[in-house]
């Protein structure tokens, strides 16, 4: 079975890209699998920039084909924050510190105009070859509560309406099909199979 290498350090992401990648019999590892991984600067000015740094730098250094997911919540009311610094908003990756500073921001902030959406940035990269690129975007509302155990990251706050459900009350499938990462992982699949032989 070929494997491919998702440069990320988030379970909850690899549980996603696990669930994605299953049906075209590629087998997925992450960093989580790995014992020495070099430290990644996500030090670009958009999703797609950081989600090359990471690719790169990994495939750089094991020389293999390499996967990367930049993604994070935009909120329109505060002109796209937390954006690319979503991990990192209160604290670095302390999602219910992020959730809170999220909710505090918005205290004053009416339903209508809690609009927000997550946006995720997916590239492959392999040496010698120009990288492939996709981007998908789910639309919803921040609640001021969170509903939900499920997912992870500001998934209890993020409410989807065409589903009547947080993305965090969804299960895993359901929030593939219709999440940021399952878009843009679709998007790529579509030139996947050409870009990787
Ligand atoms: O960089 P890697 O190692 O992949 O893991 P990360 O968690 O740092 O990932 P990002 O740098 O892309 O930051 C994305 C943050 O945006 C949030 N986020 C992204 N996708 C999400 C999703 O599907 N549900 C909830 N929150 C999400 C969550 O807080 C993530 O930590
Ligand atoms: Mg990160």
């Amino acid at each position: 079975m070929d494997k491919i290498l998702i440069a990320t350090k988030n379970a909850g992401k690899a549980r996603e890209f696990a669930r994605l990648f299953a049906p075209k019999q590629i087998e997925v590892m992450t960093l989580l699998d790995l014992e020495d991984v070099p430290p990644i600067e996500e030090n670009g000015q958009t999703f797609t920039e950081n989600a090359l740094i990471k690719a790169q730098t990994i495939s750089n250094y094991l020389h293999i084909p390499v996967l990367a997911d930049d993604s994070g919540l935009v909120v329109d009311a505060l002109d796209g924050e937390p954006g690319i610094y979503s991990a990192r908003y209160a604290g670095d990756h302390d999602d219910a510190a992020n959730n809170r500073k999220l909710l505090n921001k918005l205290a004053d902030v009416a339903p209508a105009d809690r609009t927000a959406h997550f946006h995720c940035s997916i590239v492959v990269v392999q040496e010698g070859k120009e990288p492939l690129i996709a981007t998908g975007d789910a639309y919803g509302q921040i609640l001021t509560a969170p509903r939900g155990k499920d997912g992870f990251g500001y998934d209890p706050l993020f409410y989807y309406p065409a589903k009547d459900k947080t993305f965090a009350e969804m299960t895993a499938s359901e929030k593939n099909m219709v999440s940021h990462r399952g878009l843009a992982l679709q998007k790529l699949l579509q030139d996947f199979d050409q870009w990787w032989q």
